[in-house]
C-alpha cells in the first residue's frame, strides 16, 4: 500500500501559461530561441562546494518533521499568511493568503484577463509518498485538472522525467514540461478545449488540418506541431524544446555509476528523470545521509557539466546550463503568445524549492499569481498558498466554476 509521508519539508511553488503554436521569431523560431536561452545562462558556479550533508539537513528540518500538535501547526500557517495582511491594503501586503479563502482577491486580479494554469506535480498534484513510483493522483484530482485544462491553456511543469508524469496525469490535451522543464511538449490532443488563444504564427514542418472556429471568427488551425529532426524521441512525437539534448549520454552515463554505488546505502534509490538524475534519500537512515552524500559526490567531482540541487529529500543532479522551471515558464509564455501581452494571468501551483524559479519569473512580470502549497510557513516568491493537494483540488474548482457563464 501506498505510505503517505507524515512530514512537510522544504517546498515552494510556481506557475505557467502557454499558448499554442508559438509565435515566429526574427531568430528561427521557438526551438531555437529556446537553444539560445540555455546557452547563454551556462552557470558554472551551481554545484555545491560546501558541506552536502549539511544541505540534506538543512532541507529537512526538524520541527516540520516533529510539529507536536496539529494546532500549533495550523497556528504557525495563519500567522504566515495573515502577518501583513489588513482588509483594506492591497493583495501585495498580504503575505501568502490562502487561495481558497482569498480566492476573491485573485477573482478580482484575474478578471477580464487570459488565464494559464501551471502545475508542479509531486506535492501539488499527488501527495508525497516513500516510493516515488507510487505517487498517483486521483481521479478526483485528475477531473479537477481536466476541467481546468478544457477552459485554459494547461501545462504540468515537474522535475520527472516526462513520458513518467504522462503516465501518471494521463490527460492529453495538456502541456508536458518534465526534467525539470527541460523537455517541453505541447498537447496531443484538444479534448473540449476552449482556450479561444491559439494562432498559428509559428513556421512549422506539420501543419494539422485548419478548422473554423467561431469564437474566433475565422479560420484556425487546430493544431501545429514543431518537429526538430535532432530532437525528435521518435516517429510522430513533436518536441518543442530540449535544451540540454547534448547532456543525455553524460546523464546516461553518471546513471550507471550511481546505480551502481548507491544501493550500498540501505533505502536509498536511483531515479531516471532523463535529463536529470533524483537520488532519494526519504527512506536513508539520517545517520546514513552522509555516506550517501559521498558517494553522489564521489561520482560528480569528475562530471564537471553537471550540478546538485536538492528537493524534498532528494539529490537532484542536473546540467549545468541555467535552465529551470523559470525558463520552461518564460520559453512557454513566448511559445503560447503571451509574453508581450498584459492582459495575461499565469497561474502557477507548486510545493517545491524549484518552483520558486517560476514564481520568481511571474514576480519579475508582474503578471499573474505563484501559489505556494506548504503545510509550514516558508520564504517563497509565491503570492498565494494552499496547504496540500486536496486544497489544490478545491482551488482548481473554484477556477472552473467562477468563470463558466
Ligand atoms: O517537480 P516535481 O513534480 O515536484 O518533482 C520533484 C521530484 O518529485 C519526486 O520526488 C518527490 O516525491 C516523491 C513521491 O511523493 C517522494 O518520495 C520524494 O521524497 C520527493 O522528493 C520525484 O520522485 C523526483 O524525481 C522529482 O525530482
Amino acid at each position: 500500500m501506498t505510505k503517505l509521508v507524515p512530514e512537510a519539508d522544504a517546498v515552494v511553488a510556481a506557475s505557467r501559461h502557454f499558448s499554442f503554436p508559438p509565435p515566429r521569431t526574427a531568430s528561427g523560431g521557438v526551438v531555437e530561441s529556446c537553444r539560445k536561452m540555455a546557452a547563454a545562462q551556462i552557470d558554472l558556479g551551481a554545484a555545491v562546494t560546501g558541506s552536502w550533508l549539511d544541505s540534506m539537513k538543512a532541507s529537512s528540518p526538524r520541527h516540520r518533521l516533529m510539529a507536536p500538535v496539529v494546532g500549533a501547526a495550523d497556528a504557525e500557517h495563519d500567522d504566515w499568511m495573515v502577518r501583513f495582511f489588513r482588509p483594506d491594503e492591497k493583495m501585495e501586503k498580504e503575505r501568502h493568503p490562502s487561495a481558497l479563502s482569498r480566492f476573491d482577491l485573485l477573482a478580482s486580479a484575474a478578471k477580464g484577463k487570459q488565464i494559464a494554469v501551471f502545475l508542479d506535480y509531486d506535492g501539488t498534484l499527488s501527495p508525497i509518498v516513500e516510493d516515488p513510483d507510487r505517487a498517483v493522483m486521483t481521479d478526483e484530482m485528475r477531473d479537477a485538472v481536466r476541467g481546468v485544462a478544457a477552459r485554459f491553456p494547461t501545462a504540468i511543469v515537474s522535475g520527472r522525467c516526462r513520458d513518467k508524469v504522462f503516465g501518471f496525469v494521463r490527460l492529453a490535451e495538456l502541456y508536458y514540461a518534465g526534467s525539470h522543464g527541460m523537455d517541453i511538449r505541447g498537447p496531443t490532443a484538444h479534448a473540449n478545449n476552449h482556450h479561444g488563444s491559439s494562432k498559428v504564427t509559428f513556421p512549422c514542418f506539420f501543419l494539422f488540418p485548419c478548422s473554423y472556429t467561431q469564437k474566433q471568427q475565422g479560420w484556425m488551425f487546430d493544431r501545429c506541431w514543431l518537429i526538430w529532426p535532432q530532437q525528435q524521441e521518435h516517429e510522430g512525437e513533436s518536441v518543442l524544446c530540449q535544451p540540454a539534448r547534448e547532456f543525455l549520454p553524460m546523464i546516461e552515463e553518471v546513471r550507471g555509476l550511481l546505480e551502481a554505488k548507491v544501493p550500498a546505502i540501505p533505502g536509498a534509490k536511483v531515479e531516471d528523470n532523463k535529463f536529470c538524475l533524483s537520488v532519494h534519500f526519504r527512506c536513508v537512515d539520517e545517520k546514513r545521509w552522509g555516506a550517501l552524500a559521498e558517494q553522489v559526490r564521489s561520482v560528480l567531482k569528475d562530471y564537471p557539466k553537471l550540478r546538485l540541487t536538492q528537493g524534498r529529500k532528494v539529490l537532484e543532479i542536473r546540467p549545468v546550463i541555467k535552465w529551470d522551471k523559470g525558463n520552461a515558464l518564460d520559453f512557454l509564455l513566448h511559445s503560447l503568445g503571451y509574453a508581450d501581452r498584459s492582459d495575461v494571468f499565469p497561474i502557477y501551483i507548486g510545493d517545491d524549492r524549484t518552483d520558486e524559479d517560476a514564481f520568481r519569473v511571474l514576480r519579475g512580470r508582474g503578471q499573474g499569481a505563484g501559489i505556494l502549497v506548504s503545510r509550514f510557513p516558508k520564504d517563497t516568491a509565491a503570492s498565494f498558498s494552499l496547504r496540500d493537494p486536496a486544497e489544490v483540488k478545491d482551488f482548481l474548482h473554484s477556477l472552473v466554476e467562477s468563470t463558466t457563464t
